[in-house]
């Protein structure tokens, strides 16, 4: 496995730099441009490759096979599909106000394993899940499993700890996690003193606007500090900080959900816009920490059953769901209910 190969394809596509996924050569859309593109493809007939959301978006899923809907597209080049309307192709941003040119053409996949493998980093990239794809010929290429190193919990080891007294908890520590793939480090902070009872733990989901800025769109502000609270108020437990922002695909693509949301998208169906799942997170992750702290039962603090039933297959026991619910504002109602209708949110 080349774990350095897969880093520098992050860092690559970040650039608007090709890479290779087995025999696929790949340009990212988003970081692209008219000369990169006629440079990665002379002879103009790099097709496009899309994610399902995405396709589902543009009408293109009537032409997929019906038994694979969650398969990645590959649209069909054509000479008038030129720079600009693959950028309309892979950023729903402009949907509303240009119509789209077509007809566009969804072809058969001829790796799916690798399409699907390249949608992936681009989520670990942070970018637009839609890339031009040809034949490799002759550049260093990687392999799904490399790719997959940069979420693999099993990857994931202590590298430091401290005292860290924070407000309404003083007697805390907090411990940081990485491996050598991860971008972000996850952070356990561990409140109060064990005391035999199975700790109260909160996961929590990085949202750099709600946690920093005091956004009003979401209820992670407040969340997070009523789980320190709550916790300390328990006895002992750990809040797990996630760096997985806006449910795993990551702060630049949430804004771009944002951005949806005020045409009036809900976030469920400005995810599926932009080409990603509803939640990308993976929670194996926060069974790994738990696992290293020591902890293999718990209760949990969360109004998300799915958490629950993530942690459980990830081996841990969750022995209680404790709610963790905070009053509405004005500005997130339409979030929270969209949580409780459409993502099964317990609210
Ligand atoms: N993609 C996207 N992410 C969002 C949006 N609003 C909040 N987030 C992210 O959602 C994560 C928090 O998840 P929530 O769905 O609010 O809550 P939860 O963690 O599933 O469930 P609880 O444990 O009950 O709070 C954070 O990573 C936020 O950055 C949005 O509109 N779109
Ligand atoms: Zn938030």
């Amino acid at each position: 496995m080349s774990a350095h190969a897969a880093a520098r394809a992050v860092d690559a596509l970040r650039r608007g730099w090709p890479i290779a996924i087995g025999d696929l050569a790949l340009l990212a859309v988003e970081t692209a441009d008219a000369r990169r593109l006629a440079a990665f493809d002379e002879a103009g007939q790099a097709d496009l490759l899309l994610s399902a959301g995405r396709a589902a978006t543009l009408k293109l899923a009537n032409q997929r096979d019906a038994a694979t809907p969650d398969a990645p597209v590959l649209v069909q080049r054509a000479p008038w599909l030129d720079f600009d309307t693959a950028t309309a192709l892979a950023d729903p941003q402009f949907d509303l106000a240009t119509p789209l040119k077509g007809p566009f053409r969804a072809i058969p996949l001829v790796e799916p394993a690798l399409s699907a493998a390249a949608l992936r980093l681009a989520r670990v990239a942070g970018l637009l899940p839609a890339f031009f794809v040809r034949p490799a010929a002759g550049e260093e290429t990687i392999t799904p499993e490399d790719i997959d190193a940069h979420e693999d919990a099993d990857r994931l080891r202590i590298v430091a700890r401290a005292r860290l007294p924070v407000l309404d908890a003083e007697d805390s520590e907090i411990v940081a996690f990485r491996t050598d793939e991860m971008p972000g480090e996850h952070v356990a902070l561990l409140i109060g003193e064990p005391n035999g009872k199975p700790p109260l733990v909160r996961l929590h989901s990085e949202c750099l606007t709600g946690d920093v800025l005091g956004s009003l769109k979401c209820d992670c502000g407040p969340q997070l500090q009523a789980a320190i609270r709550e916790i300390r108020a328990s006895g002992w437990g750990i809040l797990l900080y996630l760096r997985q922002e806006g449910r795993g695909i990551g702060l630049i693509n949430k804004l771009r959900a944002y951005a949806l949301q005020d045409q009036g998208f809900d976030t469920v169906d400005a995810n599926t816009r932009l080409g990603f799942a509803i939640d990308a997170r993976n929670f194996a992750t926060a069974a790994k920490m738990l696992s290293l702290l020591g902890q293999h039962r718990i209760r949990l603090l969360t109004n998300n059953p799915e958490k629950v039933a993530a942690l459980e297959t990830a081996g841990v026991t969750v022995v209680e769901r404790v709610p963790h619910f905070l009053p509405p504002n004005p500005h997130n109602e339409r979030y929270l209910a969209t949580k409780r209708d459409r993502t099964g949110h317990q609210l």
